[in-house]
């Protein structure tokens, strides 16, 4: 071995695939031009759902809530059985969503932990808190209310408001990118249910790379799992 300090270069170098040969092709990467079409397409297509949703009468969507939430505990009690011993997050509704706050505060009779998330650090993985009705909420990022104090917590199992679903059961968000950010990030990977209403469905969301598809959408008319036919 030579003692002497200079550096020899690199142990591998740089890839240069690209400029070497033209016609090299990463099919990881995302053509750029479709992914800004895609994210123009769900952008309007947003607003298309949020207006029908906020359509519905206040007695339309409680009935919703209420056959999502009966929807919700055949799949859970086939799928997983006993709940005692899991946490499970939902959200604080906002913006005419489903509201599961009942539902949610009746898991701990059930022997199992309710968790809200919050957006700890813009444009990061979503943190979670334990949430009974007794927690103390302060309003968090875009204004959603957040439980005030509470260590961070991991979720066996995340509900998700769907703005739009699809029938592989990808989820339309508000465009933030943050569960699929929290679900690439949580390990184990928790059992991710989308929730919202039937009249949510699309065609496709166009799934992109980072999108992560939901085990199953419960809507108030029943559970859909993925690849199934329309
Ligand atoms: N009630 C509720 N709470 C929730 C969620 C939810 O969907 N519903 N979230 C579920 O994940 C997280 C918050 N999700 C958010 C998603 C996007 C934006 C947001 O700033 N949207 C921008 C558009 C971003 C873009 O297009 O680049 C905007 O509308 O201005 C904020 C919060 C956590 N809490
Ligand atoms: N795992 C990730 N890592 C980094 N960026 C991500 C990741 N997932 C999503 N994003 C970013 O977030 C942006 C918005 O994603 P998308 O349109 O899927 O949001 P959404 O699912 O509707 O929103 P939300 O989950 O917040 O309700 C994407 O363009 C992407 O840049």
């Amino acid at each position: 071995m030579s003692d002497d300090d200079t550096p020899r270069g690199y142990a591998s170098p740089p890839c240069l695939a690209h400029e070497i040969d033209p016609t090299y092709f990463d099919p990881l990467a995302v053509d750029p031009e479709q992914a800004r079409d895609v994210a123009r397409w769900r952008k309007a297509e947003r607003v298309r759902l949020l207006d029908q949703r906020a359509g519905l009468s206040v007695a339309a969507r409680k009935a919703a809530g209420e056959a999502i939430a009966d929807r919700l505990d055949s799949f859970l009690a086939e799928r997983v059985g006993s709940l005692a011993g899991l946490t499970i997050s939902a959200w604080w509704p906002i913006k005419a969503e489903i509201d599961l706050r009942h539902w949610l505060a009746g898991l701990a009779d059930r022997g199992a932990r309710a968790a809200l998330p919050l957006v700890a650090v813009k444009a990061q993985p979503l943190v979670f808190r334990e949430w009974t009705p007794a927690t103390r909420m302060e309003r968090g990022f875009w204004n959603i209310p957040v439980p005030a104090e509470g260590d961070e917590i991991i979720p066996d199992i995340t509900l998700s408001p769907v703005v739009g679903w699809d029938a592989e059961c990808f989820r339309l968000g508000y465009g933030g990118g943050y569960f699929d950010r929290t679900l690439a990030a949580i390990r184990p990977a928790p059992l991710a249910i989308g929730v919202g209403l039937e009249a949510a469905r699309i065609a496709t969301i166009y799934p992109q790379p980072h999108d992560i598809p939901m085990q199953a959408v419960v809507t108030e008319t029943g559970i859909h799992n993925p690849a199934e036919s329309a």
